[in-house]
């Protein structure tokens, strides 16, 4: 498996979610700079990593997705391949089209930084095929716009299309219908909010995040 993990001035979880695709799936990683125009031959996945791209300037993730390597991330997405993104990368999703919906300032206006629970919502995915539908399992959430907003047709939607990846367990920041993380049409792109990268060894308090670099590994195999 060959991954890239795309790096803005701001990333800040870069190395952690290069880390977590090193030593969960073995994948060979490359590190891909914002300016850069392609991403390199045969990769698996692309990572989007958390932060504050551009910081935070004009709306999360807005400046992000308008650079060079959004254009060849969007191009990697039209044509299946698969796309990973955490926080600040969610948000860069939502603003290059690839996921739909937005994300808004926490309703109490508040950074929030803290494992919380997650109830898996769809094990239908090549990210989530290692946890079980309606699994609760802690991630932790850093962020102050991770309030997830779709109106109620896109909400209908997502419901009938199984595309709700995972819930909160309880509301932290005012999402709609609690939602932490969504799957594209084709359910080869996801964005979530909390980061699974901060839950992969023991030392990070919790090791819920493994099983989905597991499932990644699992569904990607190089040619
Ligand atoms: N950890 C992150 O990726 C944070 C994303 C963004 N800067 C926010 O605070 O909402």
């Amino acid at each position: 498996m060959r991954a890239a993990v795309i790096v803005f001035p701001g990333s800040n979880c870069d190395r952690d979610m290069a880390v977590a695709l090193r030593e969960v799936t073995g994948a060979e990683t490359a590190m891909v700079w914002h300016g850069d125009s392609g991403l390199p031959d045969n990769i698996d996945i692309v990572g989007i990593p958390g932060g504050f791209s551009f910081g935070d300037y004009l709306r999360c993730g807005a400046i992000a997705a308008n650079s060079p390597i959004c254009r060849a991330v969007v191009d990697f997405a039209a044509k299946g391949g698969a796309v990973l993104g955490v926080c600040n990368g969610f948000q860069v999703l939502t603003e290059t089209g690839l996921l739909p919906g937005a994300l808004m300032r926490n309703a109490n206006l508040k950074f929030i930084c803290k494992p919380v629970e997650l109830v898996v919502e769809t094990a239908d995915s090549l990210f989530t095929s290692g946890y079980e539908k309606g699994q609760r399992i802690e991630i932790p959430v850093a962020h102050h716009d991770g309030n997830y907003r779709a109106d109620a047709e896109l909400r209908a939607q997502l419901e009938a299309e199984d595309r709700i990846a995972f819930r909160y367990g309880t509301d932290i920041n005012g999402a709609d219908d609690r939602i932490a993380g969504v799957l594209s049409e084709n359910r080869r792109v996801l964005g979530l909010m909390p980061h699974p990268e901060r839950a992969v060894d023991p030392l990070h308090g919790g090791t819920d995040g493994v099983a989905m670099f597991r499932s990644l590994a699992a569904s990607l195999v190089s040619a």
